[in-house]
């Protein structure tokens, strides 16, 4: 299943339709499968809700780089609407997770990022030291990646309301994600259909290595990744 109706046009359309062997990695990668089963262990979703709340708040900083090279003021009102919802919202997701977990939202907390989310963050703040386009082909992964599997999974039929992860996976489902996706793709055709062939080169590319980030970002907590220096036995 690829991440693009038949019917959708644009460059992001072709964007989606070129890596969706990546999109299926996501998927298919065995910390979210364990999302659907309601498999995973405690320690995994917790080591994921610590470093997702630090890379939701260096998402929020990216959107302030694009507040900065936002050429008026309705691109202005794109990313204000988009810190809001990040800074007010995204917690609700952590929540369900840390009610599986028996943990409360504080106790989840982490100060330093793993390697492979820190990998991730850097990534996209460099993004928004080239471009406005090339900033949010760094930033579109995220609700991308996350919005296609949830409502794949939703359209499984198997997500009862006492799945452990049951809030997870209908925030991440909600038509006001949707939303986002569709605003966010609609900015970066627009910019992209103005682009030059060097810039439309960094922008796929920033994209593809956030689709990357994202897999990664699974095998990060599926790993329980951390500082132990690699091939450590403690
Ligand atoms: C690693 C990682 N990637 C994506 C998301 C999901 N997400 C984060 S911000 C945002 C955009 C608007 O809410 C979305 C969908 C996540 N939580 N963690």
């Amino acid at each position: 299943m690829i991440p693009v109706a038949p019917d959708e046009t644009g460059f992001t359309a072709e964007l989606g339709r070129r890596h969706a062997d990546l999109f299926e990695a996501f998927y298919q990668h065995p910390f979210l499968r364990g999302m659907r089963a309601g498999t995973l262990a405690k320690e995994q979703v917790l080591h994921y809700v610590g470093q997702d709340h630090q890379y939701l708040t260096a998402y929020i900083r990216c959107y302030g780089l694009g507040l900065a090279l936002s050429p008026d003021r309705e691109w202005m009102r794109y990313f204000h609407d988009s810190v809001a919802f990040v800074l007010s919202e995204e917690d609700h997701a952590h929540q369900a997770l840390c009610d599986f977990a028996g943990t409360s939202y504080a106790d989840a907390q982490v100060d330093v990022l793993a390697p492979s989310a820190q990998a991730y963050v850097n990534h996209m703040m460099e993004a928004g030291r080239d471009s406005l386009a090339v900033l949010l082909a760094a930033l579109l992964p995220c609700p991308w990646t996350y919005l296609w599997s949830a409502q794949r999974f939703l359209a499984e039929g198997t997500l009862g309301e006492d799945h452990p992860f049951h809030g997870w996976w209908a925030f991440y489902a909600d038509p006001s994600m949707g939303s986002t996706l569709t605003r966010l793709r609609g900015l970066l055709d627009e910019l992209a259909a103005q682009a030059g062939a060097a810039e439309l080169e960094r922008i796929e590319k920033a994209f593809v290595a956030s689709v990357h980030h994202e897999v990664r970002f699974w095998q990060m907590a599926w790993s329980l990744e951390d500082w132990t220096p690699v091939g450590s036995d403690s």
